[in-house]
Parts: C-alpha cells; structure tokens; sequence
C-alpha cells in the first residue's frame, strides 16, 4: 500500500516518539485511516479479510480507548485527540483537516436519525463539548469546554455555555461600534 497522507498528518499531531505507547487515543485515528484503506481496496478475498480484522479490531480498540470513530464518518488529515474516552463520532459527521479534540467531546445527531454536524478545518473544541445537529462549525473555530453547539459557529468564532453563545463575533461587533 502507498503511503497515508492523512496518517502521516495525524502522527504528525501526536508529535513525540513511540505515541502507541503514550497516547490511546491515536489507536482508533489508526484504525480509522487503515478502514478508510481497506474500503477503498478493489472487491474480494483480501477486502473481506481486512475487513473482517478491522471489525475484530474495532471494538477492542473503542472499548480501551473509549473513543468512538468509525470509518464512515469523513475525518481530514492531522486529527489530534488529547487525552481519555467518551468521545463519540457520529458515523456520519464530517470533520476538517487539522482538528483537535478533547475527552468527553459528542459530535452527533439532537434527535435519532436527525442531521449531523460538519466541522471546517483547525477546529479547536474543548472537553465534554457537544455539537448536535445539521450545524456547521466552520474554519478555525474554538468550542469551549463543556459547551453545547446547537447553532452554526461562523469560520474564527468561539463558542461557548450551554446551549453556546458566540462570543468572538459578539467581540468584533463591540470592536465595530467603539
Ligand atoms: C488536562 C487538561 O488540561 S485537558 C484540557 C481541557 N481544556 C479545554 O478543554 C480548553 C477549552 N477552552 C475553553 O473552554 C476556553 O475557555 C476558551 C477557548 C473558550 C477561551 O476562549 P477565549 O476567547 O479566550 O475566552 P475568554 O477566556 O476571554 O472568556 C470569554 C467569555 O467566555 C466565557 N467562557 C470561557 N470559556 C467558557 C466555557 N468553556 N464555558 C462557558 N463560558 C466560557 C468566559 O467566562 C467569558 O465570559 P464573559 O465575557 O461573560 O465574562
Ligand atoms: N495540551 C492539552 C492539555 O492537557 C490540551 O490542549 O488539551
């Protein structure tokens, strides 16, 4: 196989020697970017056996890093996720190039079945966030801790509180009207 680009990104993020080793959280990125792989390869026996050790793997490595990341969900290159578990990744949300996500973070549905969210590109969101719905969190966004996201976050906005409130936008506006 050529080389993953979006692996070498995200070992990139991890940034130190042996993370395996250090980190959890980098066991699903991997099985994530091998997944991807393995859908991409033509019909047939060696398909059907990478994926059946990718399912065997699946939930082994979700159950000990408590992170769910399956492979249907569109995650750009350079994910970094700090530290331990309840992070949920809905199968179907979209995520940009160079995130970073912490403990306890839920990017998902407000209702079963219902929209999921797009993230852009640098996202920084903070630990427990969660953001529910068919919103979009664009460019460079921040999310605070313990936020929830019901609503589009403009590209270089923070948000934050439950439900969040933006507050970098609020910021400009006052800059604006000094
Ligand atoms: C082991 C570990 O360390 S794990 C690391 C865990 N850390 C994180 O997850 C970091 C997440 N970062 C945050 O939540 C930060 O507070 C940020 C990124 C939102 C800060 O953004 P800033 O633009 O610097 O905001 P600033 O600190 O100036 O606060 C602005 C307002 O937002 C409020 N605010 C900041 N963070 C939060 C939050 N998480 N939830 C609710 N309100 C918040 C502040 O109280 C302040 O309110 P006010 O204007 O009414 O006084
Ligand atoms: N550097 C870490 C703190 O442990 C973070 O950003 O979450």
């Amino acid at each position: 196989m050529s080389k993953d680009e979006d692996w070498a990104a995200d070992l990139r993020r991890y940034a130190m020697r042996r993370p395996f080793l250090k980190e959890q959280s980098i066991w699903p990125i991997w099985l994530y970017r091998r997944g991807r792989r393995i859908d991409g390869m033509a019909p047939g026996l060696g398909r059907r056996l990478a994926t059946a050790l990718y399912w065997s793997l699946y939930r082994v490595i979700e159950t000990a890093s408590g992170i769910t990341l399956p492979k249907s969900a569109r995650v750009g290159p350079g994910l970094r996720i700090w530290h331990f578990g309840n992070v949920i990744i809905h199968s179907d949300a979209v995520i940009g190039a160079n995130c970073t996500l912490r403990h306890g973070v839920t990017i998902g549905t407000r209702e079963e079945n219902g929209p999921v969210p797009v993230i852009g590109d640098d996202a920084d969101i903070g630990a427990y966030a969660q953001i529910l719905g068919g919103v979009r969190v664009g460019n460079g966004c921040r999310i605070g801790a313990m936020s929830v996201v019901l609503c589009d976050v403009p590209d270089g906005a923070t948000a934050v509180g439950a439900p969040a409130r933006i507050i970098a936008a609020r910021r400009d506006a006052a800059a604006g009207a000094a």
